[in-house]
């Protein structure tokens, strides 16, 4: 524990670490929590699963507790369940501050939330949409004094993917005081660096690993080439290898929809095997109640859109299971990153179909390795192929007569309102855009077509020459 006084913590904090497992500073916590300490804006960028989280929350316990004051600190982080995970971090290690927190997350009762705010909590951990939504309807609460902002997978906050942060963000950091703390934390920061650095103001401190490979060393990453038809049945097969080998096991899956990720839940429970499915289109508390039974070896497989990707930190997942290759680098990174963690050993299989090679290959560009292949057994994979095919297709048809869709449909409807936007003049763009999309690709066939008939003309026309030629000479040699 000598390591962690060394760094300048209390020694009522090293010994909530002790309690927790955490004997010795891991290389991200031993360069960034002096510098917290003394006073610096922060951006850290260490691998998956490297205690990135008590990296940020020991030193803000520490200066909390020299000068406690609500709302000390402001966390925000991508998602809900996130959140609650953070919360516990700073529950457990600040417990003898009598530590007061606040979870601020959609999906949540908005009224007991700004009750609870009022009430001026030490730690505030939100999603953006639900404290900007507070921030823009609310003046029970105020955020003008916080000494530290926490940006958790800080590189996610900030690009525009298919949930847009920026927006809430700048309700955010308007919101916020330009003198304060910064800390920005992720496994993949680089992309996005600039942008991060113009939020941390004051020259940050920057701590990378040196490692030239961006995934952990315990970690066993392996490509299956699988026909697209196939995919289930491999996935199925790899699912009951796993099951027949392990007595204790754990697996997640990653899938790239909500209806997928549905579907894959519903077949694999046809097999018997014991899963359950995490996915934005569930209801907040089934999402909450889902994650708790994984966690708790109730369930033995999380099957997951990439809303579980990032952070999650579930110790006994011992494989990650990629049913689609991601098409970003960075999210494949996050995926594998739910196993082999704190150093522990872990596997990571990636399905590869015919149309994804391209896909691997950057994501090993990436992380500076290549992907060994895992080999399957074809014949044990083609014995279950029907059944499994069928069974897809029972669950699918299963799903049409739900009102799934319908709900996927209020969901978005829901989503262009909060956004301010008209659902109806949406879906007229979006008409209409399909439209030219529509076009363009007819005139584009119809170039191609006439190119093609060109080129062909051509051909037939050197032939032609050609044939002509042959026949002149054929002719001349029988005179
Ligand atoms: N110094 C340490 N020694 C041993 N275990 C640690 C140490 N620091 C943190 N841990 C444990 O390691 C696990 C992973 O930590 P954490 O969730 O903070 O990782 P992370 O770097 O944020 O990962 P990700 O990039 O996936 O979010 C946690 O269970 C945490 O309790």
């Amino acid at each position: 524990m000598e390591a962690f006084a060394k760094l300048g913590l209390s020694a009522w904090l090293i010994e909530q670490c002790k309690q927790l497992g955490i004997c010795k500073p891991s290389p991200v916590q031993e360069s960034c929590i002096p510098a917290i300490l003394e006073g610096r804006d922060c951006m850290g960028c260490a691998k998956t699963g490297s205690g990135k989280t008590a990296a940020f929350v020991l030193p803000i316990l520490q200066k909390l507790s020299e000068d406690p004051f609500g709302i000390f600190c402001l966390v925000i982080t991508p998602t809900r369940e996130l959140a609650y995970q953070i919360a516990e971090q700073f529950r457990v290690l600040g417990k003898p501050l009598g530590l007061k927190d606040c979870i601020v997350v959609g999906g949540m009762d908005m009224i007991a939330q700004a009750l609870e705010l009022a009430r001026k909590p030490h730690i505030v951990i939100a999603t953006p949409g639900r404290l900007a939504d507070h921030i823009r309807s609310s003046n029970t609460f105020s955020i003008k004094k916080i000494r530290f902002l926490v940006l958790d997978e800080a590189d996610r906050l900030l690009e525009q993917g298919c949930t847009d942060f920026t927006q809430d963000l700048q309700v955010i950091l308007s919101a916020v005081p330009a003198q304060r703390q910064t800390l920005l934390f992720s496994a993949t920061l680089t992309d996005t660096l600039q942008e991060l650095k113009s939020i941390a103001m004051n020259k940050p401190f920057f701590w990378e690993s040196t490692s030239e490979v961006r995934t952990v060393e315990q970690l066993d990453q392996r490509y299956v080439l699988v026909p697209e038809k196939v995919k289930d049945a491999y996935l199925v097969h790899l699912i009951q290898k796993f099951q027949d080998e392990h007595e204790d096991w754990s697996i997640m899956i990653f899938t790239n929809t909500c209806k997928n990720c549905q579907v894959l839940n519903m077949m694999l429970r046809e097999f018997n095997f014991p899963s359950v499915a995490l996915h934005s289109m569930m209801k907040q508390k089934q999402r909450f109640a889902a994650l708790a039974k994984f966690k708790s070896s109730i369930y033995k497989i999380l099957i997951a859109t990439d809303v579980a990707a990032r952070g999650l930190d579930i110790p006994s997942v011992q494989v990650v299971i990629n049913h689609n290759t991601p098409g970003l680098p960075k999210i494949y990174i996050h995926r594998v990153g739910r196993t082999a963690r704190a150093g522990r050993k872990g596997l990571a299989i990636t399905l590869v179909t015919q149309y994804d090679i391209h896909l691997v290959n950057a994501v090993e560009e990436q992380i500076n390795m290549k992907l060994q292949e895992y080999s399957v057994k074809e014949s044990e994979v083609l014995k279950i192929l029907t059944h499994v095919n069928v069974t897809r297709r029972e669950c699918e048809i299963k799903l049409e007569c739900t009102d799934f869709d319908e709900k996927k449909e209020i969901n978005k409807r829901k989503q262009l309102i909060l956004e301010g936007k008209d659902p109806v003049l949406e879906a007229k763009r979006k008409a209409e855009l399909e439209k030219i999309k529509k076009q363009k690709k007819k005139f584009k066939e119809h170039i191609q077509e006439s190119i093609q008939q060109k080129h062909d003309a051509q051909i037939r026309r050197k032939l032609k020459k050609k044939f002509l030629r042959q026949e002149k000479k054929a002719a001349k040699s029988q005179q």
